[in-house]
C-alpha cells in the first residue's frame, strides 16, 4: 500500500516547531515534502480574538474538526483546500489547493488534541523547551517577524498561560518523542549557540538501538552523550541527552547508530551530506550550527524513512 507518511510536530508558540521542520524537510527533499501549519485553522483573526477575549491556543478558537478531516484526507493521499492565516497581517487569505507529497509534516499548537487527529500520524513529536527559553525565543521572533513589542509579547504569554496549561502541555502524553532543547547549567541568558537536547523516547515506536552508546563507553553520566531510563507523565521511557559541546567524533558515532540499519538510504540519512541539518537563527540573525538539533532532525527523519518501508 502506498500513502503519504505523516509527521506531527506539536508544541506551544515559539517552541521551535518551524526550526525543527526546516532541516527535516531539507533532508527528505523539499519536492517530496508538504508542510502544513495548523495556525491556518484558526477560527478568528487577530482583531476578532482580541475583541472576543480568546487566545489562539483555545480549541474553540480553531476549526479542529476541519483540521482532523483534512489530516485524514492527506493520509489517504487526497487533496485538500486549506485555509490560510497570515502572521504578517493577522488576517485570513484565500485558501490554497494542496495535494500531498510523499511526506507530510503537520506542525502546530493543537495537532494531538482530538483522537481522530492523533490517529492520522505515523510519527508524533512534542516540543517542550523550558518555559524561560520559550519566552526568550517568542519575544525575539514576534518582535522581529510579527510586528509586536516586547511588552505585548510578555503580556500575551501571561494571558495564554492558563490555556497552555489546560490545552497545549497535556498533548505531550500522545507523542512518540518529546524534544527539549535546554541551556547547560540553567544559564538561560546564554541560550544562543550551544543548547543541549533531552530526547524522551517512548516505546510507542521502535527506536534505533542506542544501547550501543554504552558499548562505546560513551553512555556514562559525565559523557556529552547520555542514555538512561526515566518516567515521563508516569510512563517508563528511555532518555537520550546530547550536549551542545559534544565533539564531532561523538556525534558521528550517534549518527552511525541512527542511520546504520538502513544502508540503502545512507545518502539521505546522513548528517554530513545534509549541511542544512542543525541550522538555527541566533539572537542577532546569524546562523548557528547545532549538533543536538542536527541529531534530533536525523532521528525524526529516520522514523519517517522507516515508516515508508511499511507503507510505500
Ligand atoms: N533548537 C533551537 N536552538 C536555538 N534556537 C531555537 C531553536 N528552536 C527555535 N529557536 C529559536 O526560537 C524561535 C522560534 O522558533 P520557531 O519559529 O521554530 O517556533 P514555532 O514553534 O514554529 O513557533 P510558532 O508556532 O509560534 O509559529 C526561532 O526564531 C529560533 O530563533
Ligand atoms: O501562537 C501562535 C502560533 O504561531 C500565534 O500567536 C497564533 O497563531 C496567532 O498568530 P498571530 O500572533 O500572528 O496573530
Amino acid at each position: 500500500m502506498s500513502r503519504p507518511i505523516i509527521l506531527g510536530i506539536v508544541g506551544d508558540s515559539a517552541a521551535g516547531k518551524t526550526t525543527l521542520t526546516k532541516g527535516i524537510a531539507q533532508v527528505l527533499g523539499p519536492e517530496n515534502v508538504t508542510v502544513i501549519c495548523t495556525d491556518d485553522y484558526h477560527k478568528y483573526d487577530r482583531k476578532q480574538r482580541a475583541e472576543i477575549g480568546i487566545t489562539a491556543l483555545h480549541p474553540d478558537c480553531n476549526y479542529l474538526d476541519i483540521m482532523q478531516q483534512h489530516l485524514s484526507q492527506l493520509r489517504t493521499g487526497q487533496p485538500i483546500l486549506k485555509p490560510v492565516y497570515s502572521h504578517t497581517t493577522g488576517s485570513f487569505e484565500p485558501p490554497v489547493y494542496i495535494k500531498p507529497n510523499k511526506f507530510v509534516i503537520v506542525e502546530g499548537l493543537l495537532g494531538y488534541s482530538t483522537r481522530g487527529a492523533r490517529d492520522s500520524y505515523d510519527v508524533k513529536v512534542y516540543l517542550a523547551p523550558p518555559e524561560s527559553v520559550r519566552a526568550q525565543w517568542k519575544v525575539k521572533r514576534d518582535t522581529q517577524k510579527r510586528g509586536y513589542t516586547e511588552e505585548q509579547v510578555l503580556e500575551e504569554l501571561r494571558k495564554r498561560e492558563p490555556d497552555s496549561e489546560q490545552f497545549i502541555r497535556p498533548q505531550r502524553q500522545w507523542s512518540d518523542i518529546v524534544v527539549s532543547f535546554y541551556p547547560p547549567n540553567d544559564e538561560v541568558e546564554q541560550i544562543n549557540g550551544h543548547l543541549n537536547v533531552r530526547l524522551v523516547l517512548r516505546p510507542t515506536i521502535p527506536h534505533p538501538d542506542f544501547l550501543q552508546i554504552i558499548n562505546y563507553g560513551d553512555g556514562h553520566l559525565e559523557s556529552a552523550i547520555r542514555l538512561g531510563l526515566d518516567r515521563d507523565m508516569s510512563k517508563p521511557v528511555d532518555v537520550l541527552e546530547v550536549d551542545g559541546h559534544a565533539t564531532l567524533e561523538q556525534v558521528n558515532k550517534l549518527e552511525h547508530i541512527i542511520c546504520g540499519d538502513m544502508p540503502h538510504l545512507k545518502s539521505i540519512c546522513d548528517r554530513e551530506g545534509n549541511p542544512e541539518l542543525g541550522k538555527v537563527a541566533g539572537t542577532t540573525g546569524e546562523t548557528i550550527q547545532s549538533y543536538p538539533l542536527a541529531l534530533t532532525q536525523l532521528l525524526i527523519t529516520y522514523h519517517m524513512l522507516k515508516a515508508t518501508q511499511n507503507y510505500q
